[in-house]
C-alpha cells in the first residue's frame, strides 16, 4: 500500500525545517564565539603592536631626555677656558652622531643666544621666544611634533617632505643653583616613522592595518598621510584610558578593530602622552567569521538535506501503519454507515408497511397524500381518494376463525398490488379497511377501477376447514378537490362508502 503524499510531504517538511532551526541556531551560536574569539585575539594582537610602538617612542624620548640631562650635568661643570665652547660643540656633535635622528642640537645662554650647535647651525640665533627655551628656564621640557622654519632652510633645503621635530630641551643651573642656559636638541620625526615601519612589520598578519600615533592634543601625528594633522576621532573612554582593544567607528563611517596604547611614564619622567593606535578595517579582520559563515551555510544545507531525508523514510516507516489504521477505520465506518442506513431503511419499511398485507400502512398513506395532493395541484391532474371496505367480515372471522380472515386480508393485499399501476398508493388503513390514492384519475376512471377491484374479490374463492367461500366488499370513491383539506376529502369518501354500505354493500359509490 502507498503512503498519502502529502503525509510524506508533511514529514519531510517537518525533519527539513527542524533541520534548517537547528543549522541556523548552531552557525549563530559557532558564528558569536568566534566573532567574540577574533575580537579578543586580533584586538589583542592589535593592541600589544600598540603597546610596544608607544613603549618604544617613549623610551626613545626618555633616552634623549637623559642624554640632555647628562650632558647638561657636563657642561654646567665647564665654565671656563677659551676652549669651552670648542669642547661643547664637539661634545654635540658626538652626541648627535650617537643618535641619528638627532636633527639639531644646541646650548644657549641664560638670554636664549645660541652659544654652541651641532655643526654650528644657527649659532648667534636668538631662540628666546621659542616655546622649547621658554619651558625649559623653569623645568625640562619635552615638546610635541612641529614644523621649524629655519633648521628646514638649513637642514632640508630641496626637501619634497616638510622636516618635523620634537623637542627636548633641559635647563642648565649652575653649582651656586643659577640658571645660565638651555640644552636644547630638535628630534627628527622620521625616527617614530622609522620605528611604525618596523612596528608594520609586526603587522603583516593583519591585512590593511594601520598604525596611528596621535599627540597630546588629539591630532594624528603619525599614520596614514590622508589622515595626518586631523583630529583624532575616537574619544577613549576613561576606562579605556590606558591600554586595550575594541570595536569602534572611526569618523569615515567604518568600524574598525583597533587596539591602543598610551605611552607610559618613567619615574618622575612625564613624557609627551602620545596615544598609539593601531586600526584594521572591520569587514577585514572579520573575513574568517565571513568564510566560516560560508562553511557553515554549506554544512547547515548537508545538515537540512540529512534531515529532510531521514524525515521522507521515517515516513514511510510511521505513515505506512498509521495509513492502514485509517483504512481499517475508513472500511469500518463505511460498513458501519452501510449497516446503519439498511436498519434505518427497515425501520422505515417496518413503520410504514403493513405486515399482514405487504402494502402501505395508515401512517405510509398520509405521508404520500400530501405529495400526491401537492403534485396533483401542480400538475393541475385529478386525484382519486377511494376507501374499500370488506363486507360483514366479523362473520368471516366468526365462521372459520381469525386465521382465515388474516388469508383474506392477504389475499385483499395481493388483488390491490395487482390491480393499481404503480404510481398509485395502496394502503391498510384499518383493521378490514383499505384505502387507494389514483394519480391522475377521474371520478370515472376510479369507479372502473373500483368495480374491477369489487368484481375480482367477489370472485376470489377462499378455502376452509369447513368449505369455500367468498367475500365481497363495498368501495366509496370521490376526488381531492385543491381547494380543500386532505380530511374532507377522506369524509366524502367515507360517506361514499357508507352509502354503498347502506345501500346494500358489494357495490360502488362514488361522491363528486
Ligand atoms: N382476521 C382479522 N380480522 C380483523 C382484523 N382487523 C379487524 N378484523 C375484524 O374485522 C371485523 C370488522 O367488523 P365490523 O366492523 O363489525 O364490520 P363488518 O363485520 O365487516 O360489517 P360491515 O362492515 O358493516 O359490512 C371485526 O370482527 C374485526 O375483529 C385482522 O387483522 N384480522
Amino acid at each position: 500500500m502507498l503512503v498519502p503524499v502529502n503525509l510524506k510531504i508533511r514529514w519531510f517538511l517537518i525533519y527539513a525545517l527542524f533541520g534548517l532551526a537547528l543549522s541556523v541556531i548552531l552557525t549563530s551560536i559557532v558564528t558569536q564565539a568566534a566573532t567574540k574569539q577574533i575580537e579578543e585575539q586580533v584586538g589583542s594582537s592589535l593592541g600589544d603592536v600598540a603597546f610596544q610602538l608607544a613603549d618604544k617612542l617613549e623610551r626613545g624620548m626618555f633616552e634623549r631626555y637623559r642624554d640632555m640631562q647628562v650632558s647638561a650635568q657636563l657642561m654646567r661643570s665647564v665654565t671656563t677656558g677659551e676652549d669651552r665652547l670648542e669642547r661643547f660643540r664637539r661634545l654635540l656633535d658626538t652626541l648627535q652622531q650617537s643618535f641619528p635622528a638627532y636633527a639639531w642640537i644646541g646650548l644657549t645662554d641664560a638670554d636664549g643666544k645660541v652659544l654652541a650647535s651641532t655643526q654650528g647651525l644657527l649659532e648667534g640665533a636668538d631662540v628666546s621666544q621659542r616655546p622649547w627655551f621658554i619651558e625649559a628656564q623653569e623645568d625640562y621640557f619635552i615638546g610635541d611634533v612641529h614644523g621649524a622654519l629655519l633648521l628646514e632652510q638649513k637642514l632640508n633645503p630641496n626637501g619634497d617632505q616638510p622636516l618635523r621635530f620634537v623637542d627636548v630641551a633641559v635647563p642648565i643651573v649652575s653649582t651656586e643653583g643659577e640658571f645660565i642656559g638651555v640644552l636644547g636638541a630638535h628630534l627628527n620625526w622620521d625616527w617614530a616613522t622609522e620605528l611604525q615601519i618596523s612596528m608594520q612589520r609586526s603587522l603583516q598578519l593583519h591585512e590593511a592595518a594601520e598604525i596611528l600615533i596621535v599627540s597630546s592634543e588629539n591630532s594624528i601625528i603619525l599614520g596614514p598621510a590622508n589622515l595626518l594633522e586631523q583630529i583624532n576621532p575616537i574619544q577613549l573612554s576613561s576606562t579605556m584610558l590606558s591600554d586595550g582593544h575594541g570595536v569602534m567607528a572611526w569618523s569615515d563611517g567604518n568600524e574598525y578593530l583597533m587596539g591602543y596604547a598610551v605611552a607610559k611614564d618613567y619615574r618622575d619622567y612625564r613624557g609627551p602622552q602620545w596615544q598609539v593606535m593601531v586600526r584594521q578595517p572591520l569587514d577585514i579582520a572579520y573575513q574568517p567569521i565571513r568564510e566560516l559563515r560560508i562553511q557553515a551555510a554549506w554544512i547547515g544545507g548537508a545538515v537540512v538535506l540529512v534531515f529532510a531525508v531521514i524525515g521522507w523514510m521515517t515516513a514511510e516507516k510511521i505513515s505506512r501503519p498509521l495509513a492502514n489504521i485509517n483504512q481499517q477505520l475508513e472500511r469500518e465506518v463505511q460498513s458501519r454507515t452501510a449497516q446503519l442506513t439498511q436498519s434505518n431503511q427497515r425501520l422505515e419499511q417496518l413503520a410504514t408497511t403493513d405486515a399482514l398485507t405487504g402494502l402501505g400502512n395508515r401512517r405510509a398513506f398520509f405521508a404520500a397524500s400530501s405529495d400526491m395532493c401537492e403534485r396533483s395541484k401542480r400538475l393541475d391532474t385529478p386525484l382519486a381518494v377511494v376507501i374499500l371496505d370488506l363486507d360483514h367480515f366479523k362473520r368471516v372471522n366468526d365462521t372459520y376463525g381469525h386465521g382465515v380472515g388474516d388469508e383474506v386480508l392477504e389475499a385483499v393485499g395481493e388483488l390491490l398490488r395487482a390491480t393499481v399501476r404503480q404510481i398509485d398508493i395502496a394502503a391498510r388503513t384499518g383493521g378490514e379497511e383499505f384505502s387507494l390514492l389514483l394519480e391522475n384519475t377521474d371520478i370515472k376512471g376510479a369507479e372502473q377501477l373500483c368495480d374491477r377491484i369489487r368484481k375480482r374479490m367477489e370472485q376470489l374463492q377462499f378455502n376452509s376447514d369447513k368449505e369455500l367461500f367468498t367475500v365481497t366488499m363495498s368501495i366509496g370513491a370521490t376526488l381531492w378537490q385543491p381547494d380543500e383539506s386532505f380530511d374532507t376529502t377522506l369524509e366524502r369518501a367515507d360517506k361514499a362508502l357508507y352509502q354503498a354500505k347502506e345501500s346494500g354493500r358489494n357495490r360502488v359509490v362514488t361522491l363528486g
